[in-house]
């Protein structure tokens, strides 16, 4: 049987007393595609940041790669694009778009046979950037950092993708093109897990959802997630015009 790469279990998670998620069970294939979906404040970040071990939650366990989260090291299998990540940009301090995607590489055993800047330029290359290596980080457009945030992330070349709200702030034609990108990362092999609140977008683009409401209350295909009112209900947006395009 296939293994689940990432598995949650049973987690439950409180901040000061307070239960954000309760008995949320999760697991990611290889090959999947699956947008995190919920109403504000239901979880979804603290999910992720759960799964990337930046958060313990006191009941259940997590498992990456088989491996209980508490004897996992390998985080460069798993790559993290946190939340407003671009307002995190120094307007003042002079890191390149290079320097910036080469911090993802901070703990990653070195690539044989390639030099650090090879690496740095091949995940650009992968996100459209590679000719923009030695510009400011701060010069270029929103869409544009969103997208060396994302070369942050694969520069250790990961074979799980989280992804947390990464096209907040940016116009519709660069969060298109963000995710055509993130379509051909997942078919390269890519597993993906994203939160995000755009709904139609999503529509087009990944292969399964997972919705939150402090307790996971649905996780499968997009348009089985249509058919259940109850849920969709949770979530507003144009699930009832749009088909799904798979
Ligand atoms: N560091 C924190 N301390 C205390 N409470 C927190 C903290 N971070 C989040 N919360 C609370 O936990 C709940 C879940 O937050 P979380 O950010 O995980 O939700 P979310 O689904 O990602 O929300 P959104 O869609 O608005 O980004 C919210 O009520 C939030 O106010």
């Amino acid at each position: 049987m296939k293994e689940p790469l990432v598995e949650v279990e049973k987690v439950t998670f409180s901040y000061n007393g307070e239960i954000v998620l309760e008995e949320v069970n999760l697991e990611l294939f290889a090959g999947d595609f699956c947008a995190l979906i919920g109403p504000n404040g239901s979880g979804k970040s603290t999910l992720l940041k759960i799964i990337v071990g930046l958060l313990k939650p006191q009941q259940g366990r997590v498992r990456l790669f088989g491996k209980e989260i508490e004897n996992f090291h390998e985080w460069w299998r798993i790559g993290y694009v946190p939340q407003k990540v671009t307002s995190l940009v120094d307007p003042v301090l002079p890191l390149t778009v290079a320097e910036t995607v080469g911090l993802g590489l901070q703990g990653k055993p070195k690539s044989h046979g390639f030099s650090k800047k090879e690496v740095i330029l091949s995940a650009l290359e992968r996100v459209g950037l590679a000719d923009k290596a030695d510009k400011l980080l701060r010069e270029l457009s929103g869409g544009q950092q969103q997208r060396v945030f994302l070369a942050r992330a694969l520069v250790g070349q990961p074979q799980i993708l989280l992804l947390d709200e990464p096209t907040t702030g940016v116009d519709f034609t660069a969060q298109e093109r963000f995710y055509e990108l993130l379509g051909r990362l997942n078919r390269e092999g890519l597993t993906i897990l994203i939160v995000t609140h755009d709904i139609a977008v999503v529509d087009r683009h990944v292969k399964q959802v997972a919705c939150l409401n402090r307790k996971l209350v649905f996780h499968g295909k997009h348009e089985d997630f249509c058919k259940n009112p109850e849920v969709c209900g949770l979530i507003p947006g144009p699930h009832h015009l749009i088909g799904h395009l798979h």
